[in-house]
């Protein structure tokens, strides 16, 4: 038998009494607990600090497995995701980014792993309305804004939350909302472009309108697919920046094949492969791993 921890203290003499000190405890025989006591104990132990890493972060995957027809589009797949953090992630096509998002989102269901959000929250068991509405938001890859409505009134209908979008053009705004939207739009650079129809927006300014129209809804953690494909140079330096300042308050996972606009974020990376990470860490670090050279950079 292994020694284990005592949990009682001694008295000279005299049965064991609690560790604590206080009040309770009726005299106990001075033993060692059984050894599987103590196996137990030392799993509840790493169950609880296991519990409490989840605890302190935003997004937990852990052991995600989906496969489509035999094949795992994401394979045990374990990804944390902080509070205020922004991670990009890659990888090449097929990698699983998008079934990644799409689990995270409640879109597909894992069949097997953990995925939590905000601590406790077990996203397999919602969802995707529940989950948009506990402060998860996705932006697809193509902008899907109200083309016939004015870049104002598209954020005005974001923030109306459960008002329809005819009772939303309808309300009168109080200044709180007022603010919001004004603040939005300065945020998403599109203040100038108020009063402008979003149809005759740039493909690269719907973008930032789509993001803004996720913010309305004040997401804690914002998902965002592949920003800046189509966009100008210049609409992709703009948007790196306008995301890193949304990341000051929020979580940003963004998905990105474009390695300049990765390399502007400046956060750490993820790379995926095959429904797994294959690597993480900086930029320059996951760029020189030669796995990732062989599979996705050096393509
Ligand atoms: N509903 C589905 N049915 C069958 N196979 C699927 C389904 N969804 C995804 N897959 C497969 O799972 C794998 C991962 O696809 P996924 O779209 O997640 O990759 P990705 O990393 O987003 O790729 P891309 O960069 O091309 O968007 C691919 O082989 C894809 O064909």
């Amino acid at each position: 038998m292994t020694d284990a921890p005592d949990t009682t203290t001694a008295t000279a003499g005299g049965p064991a009494a609690p560790a604590s000190g206080a009040d309770v405890a009726p005299a106990q025989p001075n033993v060692s607990p059984h050894p599987y006591a103590t196996q137990r104990a030392a799993l509840l132990a790493e169950r609880e600090a296991l519990g409490q890493a989840r605890r302190d972060t935003l997004l937990y995957l852990d052991g995600v497995t989906k496969s489509f027809d035999g094949f795992k589009a994401i394979n045990n797949l374990s990804l944390v995701i902080q509070k205020g953090e922004m991670r990009a992630i890659i990888g090449p096509n097929g990698a699983g980014k998008t079934t990644m998002m799409d689990i995270i989102t409640g879109k597909t269901r894992p069949d097997e792993g953990e995925v939590y959000f905000a601590g406790d929250v077990d996203l397999t068991k919602q969802d995707e309305a529940a989950i948009a509405n506990m402060g998860i938001g996705r932006k697809f890859q193509k902008p899907t804004v109200f083309e016939s409505h004015t870049v104002a009134d598209n954020i005005r209908m974001s923030l109306a939350g459960s008002r329809s979008i005819f009772a939303a053009l309808l309300h009168r705004d109080s200044a709180g909302e007022r603010q919001t939207v004004a603040d939005i739009l300065e945020t998403t650079r599109l203040t100038a472009k108020a009063g402008t129809l979003a149809a005759d927006l740039s493909h690269g300014q719907k973008q930032w309108l789509e993001i803004g129209m996720l913010l309305a809804q004040d997401p804690e953690l914002l998902l965002v697919d592949e920003p800046v494909a189509g966009m100008t140079d210049a609409e992709t330096e703009e948007t790196a920046r306008l995301l890193r300042e949304i990341a000051r308050t929020r979580s940003v996972v963004v998905v990105e094949h474009d390695m300049h606009f990765v390399r502007a974020l400046d956060v750490k990376v993820t790379c995926l492969h095959e429904g797994s990470v294959l690597s993480e860490g900086t930029l320059d670090h996951v760029s020189a791993d030669p796995r990732v050279v062989e599979v996705y950079l050096g393509r």
